[in-house]
């Protein structure tokens, strides 16, 4: 008898779990609704992320698939789930616009988590907010002038020098893989220019710096959730220790990072780079200005990150669609032994400026495969969506979908098809002002987009200029996108057959 009593008590219990369970996803789930916006049906637990978990989309897929549903009933904007969490997805670019430029300070930060006790990278400018975030972007605006680049190029040039060598030496041996190369091409200029490293993974491609950079960002499938729940709970997250960058990484970077303000420091050793401007950073103002040295490795992290996954993507993108397009390839390579024949055949800085068809080619692989498909803002003051009695509450979280706009027939005509002359100087000036926004828009625009765009276009130079590009087999068309990635990468790689030119 006692026995069916603890039985019957469990099993209410489970069941009133379980109601309890539904009634909140219930309530939860009602958010748009109660707001007259439509949505995609969430699922419990996932929201509007399932297809993310479970069907192998990457989160950018599943979000321009919601954009282009909404975008086909006419809708300026729709709402989300992310897990529970409402989200706020505008289509129209106008509202866009509103959002990242016109009213800037109704949505200041980005949706990042931070945790910074226990992993002190995670407080970079990129996921700072207010005030904190306000002033370290002006400090740290001066980075990139067009004076500093100019600075750098002659190490760019040097690096460069380094990847035709070893690509040389590798092309005889097989297929090579394109992120692979680029990547460690990205690495070493990282290393050189913001650093004053010598990263060295172009010669050896197990050198720690490359092994330990790539594993900043791929994350398994833990740590992917773990993000999520950063993102989600962030107080919790913090009280139970959980961490944005992997341990290892973070050591490794940290690590790096003492070492050379310690030379620097112990040394009175002085050099014109990225490093050198947070040192003085640490080292100088008052005591509310100074950085910690915390602080100092989050931003020079930041610039390692940001810089060389993003831009290897790039490259490597480009150079798949120059292999699956021989009529632009060869038309690239012409311009630019055309316009390096005017300069002694020497590429010099100024040079870059008239390769005009190596702008097209680089921003519509920017545009068909953006390094970060997603954008986002939290709204930090209550907004009212323009001609609409729509409220957004602050603490509400934005995603815009880049992959999207640059997939929208409206803006490109037959999207999936990779045409450079898209961004001629003529059809540019007809495109709609956030049509195009590889590196966002508005005060948080990529602090890095000049320092990228020179490092991308001296790499693929090189490259153009000495190799000619075919598709391996190997590689998987159309290409694959890692659904475990938040930024843009492929499943299985994209292998090119490389033909040294003589
Ligand atoms: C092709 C290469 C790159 C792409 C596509 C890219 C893209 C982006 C995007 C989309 C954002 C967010 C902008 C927004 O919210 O409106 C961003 C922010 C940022 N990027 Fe880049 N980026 C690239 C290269 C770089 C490089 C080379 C660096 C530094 C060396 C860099 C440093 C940063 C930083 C520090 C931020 C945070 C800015 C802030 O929140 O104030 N990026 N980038």
């Amino acid at each position: 008898m006692l026995c069916w009593q603890h039985l019957l008590n469990i099993f209410s219990v489970i069941i009133a779990t379980f109601i309890l369970i539904l009634l909140f996803y219930k309530r939860r789930f009602s958010y748009w609704k109660n707001r007259g916006i439509e949505y995609v049906e969430p699922s419990i637990i996932y929201g509007n992320t399932k297809e993310n978990f479970t069907g192998g989309k990457s989160f950018g897929t599943a979000l321009a698939e919601t954009y282009h549903k909404m975008k086909a009933k006419n809708l300026m904007h729709a709402g989300y789930y992310l897990f529970h969490r409402p989200g706020y997805i505008p289509i129209d670019l106008n509202l866009i616009k509103h959002i990242m430029q016109v009213d800037f300070p109704h949505f200041t930060d980005h949706t990042g988590y931070i945790n910074e006790k226990d992993d002190p990278l995670s407080a970079h400018l990129g996921a700072l907010g207010g005030e904190r975030w306000r002033s370290l972007r002006v400090k740290l605006t001066p980075t990139f002038t067009s004076g500093k680049l100019k600075l750098m190029f002659p190490t760019l040039i040097e690096v460069s020098n380094e990847l035709i060598k070893v690509l040389e030496k590798e092309c005889r041996n097989g297929p090579v893989e394109a992120k692979d190369i680029s990547a460690r091409y990205t690495t070493d200029v990282i290393g050189t220019c913001a650093f004053g490293l010598d990263c060295n993974s172009l010669k050896d491609p197990n050198t720690e710096f490359r092994t330990k950079g790539s594993r900043a960002f791929d994350l398994t499938r833990s740590e992917q959730l773990s993000s999520f729940i950063g993102f989600l709970f962030p107080d919790f997250a913090r009280l139970c220790g959980i961490r944005q960058i992997p341990k290892e990484a973070s050591d490794f970077f940290l690590d790096i990072i003492r070492r050379n303000v310690e030379f620097r420091e112990n040394n009175d050793f002085r050099r014109n780079d990225a490093f050198q401007m947070l040192l003085d950073m640490k080292n100088g103002g008052d005591s509310n200005t100074r950085l910690t040295f915390n602080e100092l490795a989050a931003q020079a992290f930041v610039f390692f990150g940001g810089g060389f996954e993003t831009s290897s993507t790039t490259m490597s993108f480009v150079l798949l669609e120059l292999a699956l397009n021989e009529d632009v390839q060869i038309k690239l390579r012409d311009e630019i032994n055309t316009v390096m024949s005017s300069y002694n055949n020497e590429l010099v800085y100024e040079s870059l400026g008239e390769m005009q068809y190596l702008d097209m080619v680089i921003n519509e692989s920017l545009r068909k495969y953006p390094p970060i498909p997603i954008n986002s803002r939290e709204c930090t003051k209550d907004y009212k969506v323009p001609n609409t009695d729509l409220i957004l509450p602050k603490g509400l979280v934005v995603f815009i979908s880049v992959q999207g706009v640059h997939y929208d027939p409206e803006y490109y005509p037959d999207p999936e098809k990779f045409d450079p002359t898209r961004f001629s100087p003529e059809n540019m000036g007809k495109l709609p002002q956030f049509a195009f926004m590889p590196f966002g828009g508005g005060p948080r625009v990529c602090l890095g987009q000049r320092f990228a765009l020179i490092q991308t276009k001296v790499g693929l130079i090189a490259l153009v200029r000495n190799f000619k590009f075919r598709i391996n087999p190997k590689t998987e068309l159309p290409v694959k996108l890692d659904p475990l990635k938040f930024f843009t990468g492929t499943v299985g790689g994209l292998w090119l057959d490389v033909e040294k030119i003589n």
